[in-house]
C-alpha cells in the first residue's frame, strides 16, 4: 500500500525522513497520534534490507506505542524513530558514536518536542547521553528512571493478579501455580514478586505462590535462580507449554501462543512481560475459544514506559510504582470489555485505547470552542 494511503487507513500524523551526510546518520520517525500528548517511543538501530522495510518497521511500532501509551493512562502519544545503519560498523567507530548520537539529538530537537525519544534496540542509555546534549526530548538516561526491568515486572505482576481475579475470582496467588518462560531481567523479578518480594522495602513479605516452575536457556540465569531460590523448579525449554499449572508466564521471545503450543496449554490464564505472545490473530481467537484469559502483552508490560514517562516529570520511584499497578483495574476493564463485545482481550484492549484517544480528542475540542 502506498505511505499516504497506509497513513491515512491508520490515521498517522507524521513521517519524517533525516539525514546527516557528515556522520552518516539516516533515519525515519513516526509520528502516530499526540492526541494524548508528546509521541513517545525508542530509536532503534537496524540493518534494515532497504528504505522500504525500515518505514514499514517504524509506522508498525509507532503506532502501537499509541496503543500502549494510551491504556496505561499516560498523557503521551506514540511514536518511533529508526536507524537505517549496522549497529556493529556506527557503534565500534568510537569517534563517530558522538557524532552520530548528537545529530541524532540536534533532529530530535528540531522536532520541537512533538516526539519524544529513548533508548532502543541497538541503541543504549550512553548514546542516549549524547542525544541529551541537544535535545531536551530524550527520556531513560543513566542515573535517572534507571533501568526499567524491575518496574515492568512489578507492573506485570499487578497484572498477573487481575488476571488471576478474572479466572478464579480471587486475585491471592497462594493456591496458585505458574509456569515462568525466561529468568531474564523481567522474568527473574516477576519470579521473585511471586516469591512474595517487595521491591520497595526489600523484603520478602508478601504472599508466596504455592509453586513456580521456569525454564531458561542461558546458564547464568539458570544457575542465579537455583542458587538464590532452589524452590522454583527448572524445566526443559519444550516442557514449558504443556505444564498443569494455572498460568503460563511469557518472559522471553514472542510468538510463543501459536499452533504448536495453544493445544498444549492445561493453563486458565496467560500473563507475562514478553512482547508480541500471540504469533496472530487466530492464536487470540483461538485461546479465547479454550476459555484461557489472555493479558494483552503491551498493557500488562507498560510499567517500563510508566516508567520513563515519570522520568519526564521528575522521577520518583515509589510514584511509578504505584502507577504501574493502576495496570491492575485497567485489565479488569480491558476483560470486562471483552466480555461485554463477545471479543478476545487484545481486541478488546485496542478497543480501550481507541476510546480513550477519541474521548480525549472530544475534551481538547470542546476545550477549543470555549
Ligand atoms: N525489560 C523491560 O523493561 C521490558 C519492558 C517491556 C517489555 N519487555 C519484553 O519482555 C521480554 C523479556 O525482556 P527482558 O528485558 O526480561 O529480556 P532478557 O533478555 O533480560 O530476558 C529474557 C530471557 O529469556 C531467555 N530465553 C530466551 N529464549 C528462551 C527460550 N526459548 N526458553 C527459555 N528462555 C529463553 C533468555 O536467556 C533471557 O534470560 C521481551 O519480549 C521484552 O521485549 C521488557
Amino acid at each position: 500500500m502506498n505511505k499516504f494511503d497506509y497513513m491515512e487507513k491508520y490515521d498517522y500524523e507524521q513521517l519524517v525522513y533525516f539525514h546527516d551526510k557528515a556522520t552518516g546518520l539516516k533515519g525515519i520517525t513516526c509520528i502516530h497520534d499526540t492526541t494524548l500528548g508528546p509521541a513517545l517511543g525508542g530509536t532503534r538501530l537496524w540493518n534494515y534490507a532497504n528504505e522500504e522495510e525500515a518505514a514499514e518497521d517504524v509506522l508498525r511500532l509507532g503506532r502501537g506505542m499509541t496503543y500502549k501509551a494510551a491504556c496505561a493512562g499516560l498523557n503521551l502519544g506514540g511514536g518511533k524513530t529508526v536507524l537505517i545503519g549496522d549497529a556493529k560498523e556506527i557503534k565500534g567507530d568510537k569517534l563517530r558514536v558522538e557524532g552520530y548520537f548528537r545529530a541524532l539529538g540536534r533532529y530530535v530537537q528540531s522536532l520541537n518536542g512533538r516526539y519524544i525519544t529513548a533508548e532502543d534496540v541497538n541503541t543504549s542509555t550512553s548514546d542516549m547521553i549524547y542525544v541529551a546534549e541537544e535535545t531536551d526530548y530524550v527520556t531513560g538516561l543513566p542515573g535517572k528512571s534507571g533501568n526499567p526491568s524491575p518496574v515492568t515486572a512489578w507492573g506485570a505482576f499487578a497484572g498477573l493478579k487481575a488476571t488471576l481475579k478474572e479466572a478464579f475470582g480471587t486475585d491471592s496467588v497462594t493456591d496458585r501455580t505458574f509456569a515462568v518462560q525466561g529468568a531474564g531481567q523481567t522474568g527473574y523479578f516477576l519470579i521473585k514478586y511471586l516469591l512474595g518480594y517487595d521491591f520497595l522495602t526489600d523484603t520478602y513479605a508478601k504472599e508466596k505462590a504455592k509453586k513456580i516452575y521456569f525454564t531458561e536457556i542461558n546458564e547464568e540465569h539458570i544457575e542465579r535462580m537455583k542458587r538464590e531460590h532452589p524452590e522454583v523448579e527448572f524445566v526443559a525449554p519444550e516442557d514449558i507449554y504443556g505444564l498443569d499449572v494455572d498460568v503460563y508466564c511469557p518472559c522471553a521471545l514472542g510468538a510463543t501462543v501459536n499452533e504448536n503450543t495453544i493445544p498444549q496449554f492445561k493453563c486458565k490464564a496467560i500473563a507475562g512481560t514478553a512482547n508480541n505472545v500471540l504469533r496472530d490473530e487466530a492464536a487470540g481467537e483461538a485461546i479465547t475459544e479454550k476459555g484461557i484469559i489472555y493479558a494483552p502483552d503491551y498493557v500488562i508490560n507498560a510499567a517500563g514506559l510508566i516508567n520513563v514517562y515519570h522520568e519526564i516529570h521528575g522521577y520518583n520511584c515509589e510514584k511509578a510504582l504505584a502507577d504501574s499497578e493502576k495496570i491492575y483495574d485497567r485489565l479488569l476493564e480491558i476483560y470486562k470489555l471483552a466480555k461485554n463485545n463477545n471479543i478476545p482481550t487484545g481486541k478488546a484492549a485496542d478497543l480501550f485505547a481507541e476510546k480513550r484517544i477519541e474521548m480525549m480528542k472530544n475534551v481538547k475540542s470542546s476545550h477549543i470552542k470555549r
